[in-house]
């Protein structure tokens, strides 16, 4: 990174929460001491209660350097590190367990008298993190010999501790050993008051969050990691995941991943290494379900949520989702993604998500078939824009529609009633026989049709005979969509062929319910009848509302009802240029 994108990065890491942000190595390059006086010297760069963290070898040239850094910082944090493991005391620095104890003691006593033993440094508070390196292959008992040297040499203070950071430097071993180890630290070291113990686990078994915690359970103060647990070989521990299982366990990190896409876009930007898609918690395939059982427990999920009408701070049970994507700025819309595994409950999911449909499960496996069909031939998964357009295809919700509705009048004969309620009792509608008339079209023609039954849509049923479509009506459901003035009616359908037995669906929406149902059984009518021709004449090519009019006129011996009034007086549901799929 460059100065400004390491600029750009330190600020994120203020704006999320961070209190001790380690900034550079500035002995190592011009660039890392140059951001690190940058950010002293910018006023306003480093709010009060953040430390600037450095690194340096247990060198006296590049300490001296080091310390040059932060003169003038409010909050400084020295760490010195000194790997103490017999590999690579006898390896890379060839020398002994005393020797190490006394290069330890010896930089230690030099950044005492550089930083708070220095009065030109006064202005500083200055804090002191020593890390034994290789840690966790390091004997025990040498880490609190050369640790008490240590801290004899520094002189902490319970306000001001001395921070021993004590790193899996490469992870070597299962998470309770490290844990273990930690604990040894914790109850063998002298004046454990004086004492952060903090942590710097590695991820070489994949194990460091697990490693992290178990070892703050052991009786660590602090962790030290980063963003998506960047670092040399596979890494160091993952921030991101410690802290947002801190928070599905209820507990807030006091760390803002509320927008993590942001968070991503800037690591991914400054570090050049993609975030993988399945990375705990920022992943972007990490809400997202693509397995049908899954789908369908999350749409049950959502559904009971609704039902609850659960509240944001209520708390988060969901089946197959640690996390309310909504915590981290993910929308649910990208929840449930379609493949060939995918089953009823996901592309339900998507067509309410999509449509404000809550189709009913008939629908629902219905539907699901032909999705799946489609993505078996399709050999990937189907974006939800994809299944929108098969929905709306498929029901013909917008397309041209096979049969439009043009005007229809429904007349409740209280003649034909089969029990008349005894004189000056209300009379029960729903044993009045309705009579349909009215007028469709199929693009071409228009028809003139007729029928009688116990409701509207069987009326309709009835007046469609003559065409040769004889549908029975298997199952309804009805739900409104939206609230107040613009609220509408979905009506869903399906009807039985009389003589295939097919099964087909329907669907209707509009502002009047009734309307919203015979839009529906048109709608299953269109399917069931497909390309075929219609059998019945239509009317003269002339067929314009005032010629509707007139033959209603000459048809019933009467003219045709004012629109919006029943002749009988007891319901009618007209229309005029209603488009029915
Ligand atoms: C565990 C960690 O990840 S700690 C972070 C490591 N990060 C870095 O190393 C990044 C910055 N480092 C650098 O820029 C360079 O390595 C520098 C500036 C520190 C030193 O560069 P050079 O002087 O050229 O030394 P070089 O890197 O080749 O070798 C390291 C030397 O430091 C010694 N050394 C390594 N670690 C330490 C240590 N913790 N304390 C003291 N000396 C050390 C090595 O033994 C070696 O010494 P030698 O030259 O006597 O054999
Ligand atoms: C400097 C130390 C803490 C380190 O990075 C490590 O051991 O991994």
């Amino acid at each position: 990174m460059d100065s400004d994108q390491k600029y750009a990065y330190f600020k994120m890491l203020v704006e999320l929460g961070y209190k001790e942000i380690e900034v550079s190595f500035p002995s190592a390059s011009d660039t890392d001491f140059g951001f690190t006086r940058r950010l002293v010297e910018t006023p306003g760069t480093v709010p009060d209660d953040v430390w600037l963290q450095v690194l340096s070898p247990c060198r006296e040239d590049l300490i001296r350097k080091t310390v040059e850094s932060l003169r003038g910082a409010k909050k400084a944090l020295l760490h010195l590190y000194l790997a103490t493991s017999e590999c690579f005391q006898r390896i890379v620095f060839q020398h002994t367990q005393e020797q190490g104890i006394e290069q330890a003691v010896r930089c230690t006593e030099l950044a005492r008298k550089l930083t708070k033993d220095d009065p030109s440094q006064s202005g500083t508070e200055w804090a002191y993190e020593f890390s034994p390196e290789t840690f966790s292959d390091t004997s025990p008992e040498y880490v609190i010999r050369i640790c008490e040297a240590v801290k004899k040499a520094w002189g902490p203070s319970k306000s001001n501790p001395i921070i021993f950071n004590l790193p899996a430097t490469v992870e070597m071993s299962t998470p309770n050993v490290y844990a273990d180890q930690i604990e040894y630290f914790c109850t063998n070291m002298s004046e454990r008051e004086k004492i952060c113990v903090s942590l710097h686990p590695h991820n070489d078994r994949g194990c460091a969050v697990a490693a992290a915690e178990l070892a703050q359970m052991a009786g660590a103060d602090r962790v030290e990691g980063t963003l998506f647990g960047n670092g040399e070989r596979t890494g160091n521990v993952c921030l991101v995941t410690l802290a947002l299982n801190l928070y599905t366990q209820g507990i807030h990190p006091r760390i803002d991943f509320s927008n993590i896409n942001h968070v991503i876009e800037v690591v991914e930007r400054s570090n050049k290494i993609p975030v993988h898609e399945r990375h705990p918690y920022g992943g972007q395939l990490v809400v997202c379900a693509f397995s049908g059982s899954h789908q369908d427990a999350i749409n049950k999920g959502f559904r009971a949520r609704e039902s609850l009408r659960a509240q944001p701070s209520d708390p988060w049970q969901m089946p197959y989702l640690p996390i309310d994507p909504k915590d981290i700025n993910r929308t649910y819309e990208a929840i449930i993604r379609v493949n060939s595994q995918s089953g009823k409950g996901g592309v339900a999911w998507i067509i309410q998500q999509k449509l404000s449909l809550e189709l009913p499960r008939g629908l629902q496996i219905a539907f699901s078939s032909i999705v799946q069909r489609q993505a078996d031939a399709a050999k990937r998964e189907l974006l939800s824009s994809e299944i929108e357009k098969l929905f709306i295809d498929t029901y013909r919700l917008q397309q041209e529609p096979r049969f439009n509705l043009l005007d229809y009048s429904i007349n409740a004969d209280r003649s034909e009633s089969p029990a008349p309620p005894p004189k000056g009792k209300a009379l029960n509608t729903q044993r009045l026989r309705r009579h349909f008339d009215g007028f469709i079209s199929d693009g071409e023609d228009e028809y003139h049709i007729k029928g009688s039954g116990n409701g509207p849509i069987s009326s309709l049923a009835n007046a469609l005979y003559s065409f040769g479509i004889n549908l029975n009506v298997g199952d309804y459901k009805e739900h409104a969509i939206g609230e107040g003035s613009d609220v509408k009616a979905a009506t869903y359908i399906e009807c039985i062929a009389a003589d295939s037995q097919e099964r087909i669906w329907g669907i209707g929406i509009d502002t009047d319910t009734v309307q919203a149902s015979l839009v529906a059984f048109l709608s299953a009518a269109a399917s069931y009848m497909g390309d075929r021709p219609l059998t019945q004449t239509p009317l003269p090519k002339k067929g314009t509302p005032a010629n509707r009019d007139l033959l209603h006129a000459q048809q019933n011996g009467h003219v045709a009802p004012e629109r919006g009034r029943s002749p009988g007086g007891v319901l009618v549901s007209k229309t005029n240029g209603v488009s029915a799929a």
